[in-house]
């Protein structure tokens, strides 16, 4: 990070839940690459990653005080499916405010979120833009719910090559926020996205 890029995701631990989630990241993207063909001994994995569940079952809070929990100071950005150093499913997408007003990450995508063979998912697309203009939103001050998403699928996303995700807040019009965003790979235009968000917030958990 440098004085004019404050970061707008929670950056990862090196111990506790972070360090178990990139484990976690890296067992779902290695069952997917060793697939049904492989010699690795799949019911003794499925027995030790299943022992691991029932571990942290037993450990877990109620649900109702997980979420307080989840909605309450740093939480808020550390559990979301996109840039959430608590959520496996997370690629992680780490975002930086720039000084022009808009927002950027960087991500390379692997195998869990391929669609087209080689390429990423246009609905993983959609999920990264999606939160993306609401963190440009959070970042420009005026920030509300989805109501209306357009994305245009130029051309195909590349898996593997690293992803340049940007989104700024173009306008606000009484309660309707208008923003837009990008995936970008190798300085072209991938996918582009359209959002007009609602300034609703609903009440957090207590
Ligand atoms: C995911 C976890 C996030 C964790 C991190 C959170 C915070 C971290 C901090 C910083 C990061 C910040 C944000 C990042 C996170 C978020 C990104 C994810 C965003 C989502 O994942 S969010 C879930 C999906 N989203 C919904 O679940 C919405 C369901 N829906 C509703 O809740 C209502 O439907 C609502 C509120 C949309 C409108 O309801 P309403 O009753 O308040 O609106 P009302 O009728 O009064 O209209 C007022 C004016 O808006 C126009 N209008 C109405 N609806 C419209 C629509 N759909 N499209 C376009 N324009 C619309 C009208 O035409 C009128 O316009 P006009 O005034 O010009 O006539």
């Amino acid at each position: 990070m440098t004085a004019t890029q404050p970061e707008l995701t929670a950056s990862p631990g090196n111990g506790g839940v972070d360090a178990a989630v990139a484990a976690a990241r890296r067992v779902i993207a290695a069952l997917l690459h060793a697939g049904d063909g492989t010699p690795a001994e799949m019911t003794e994995i499925a027995g030790r990653l299943n022992a691991v569940a029932d571990h942290l079952e037993e450990h877990a809070p109620a649900v109702a005080d997980r979420l307080v929990d989840m909605w309450a100071g740093e939480g808020v950005t550390r559990h979301d499916p996109v840039t959430g150093p608590e959520n496996a499913i997370a690629p992680p997408l780490h975002l930086v405010g720039l000084a022009d007003g808009g927002i950027e990450g960087k991500v390379t995508l692997g195998m869990p979120y391929q669609g087209p063979p080689g390429c990423v998912h246009g609905g993983i697309s959609a999920l990264l833009l999606d939160h993306t203009l609401g963190v440009a939103n959070h970042w420009a001050g005026e920030s509300g719910m989805t109501g209306t998403l357009t994305l245009r699928y130029h051309r195909t996303t590349p898996l593997f090559e690293e992803l340049t995700v940007t989104a700024r807040q173009d306008s606000v019009e009484g309660r309707k926020i208008f923003t837009s965003g990008t995936i970008s790979a190798g300085g072209q235009v991938c996918v582009s996205a359209e959002g007009i968000f609602v300034n609703k917030h609903l009440a957090r958990p207590r």
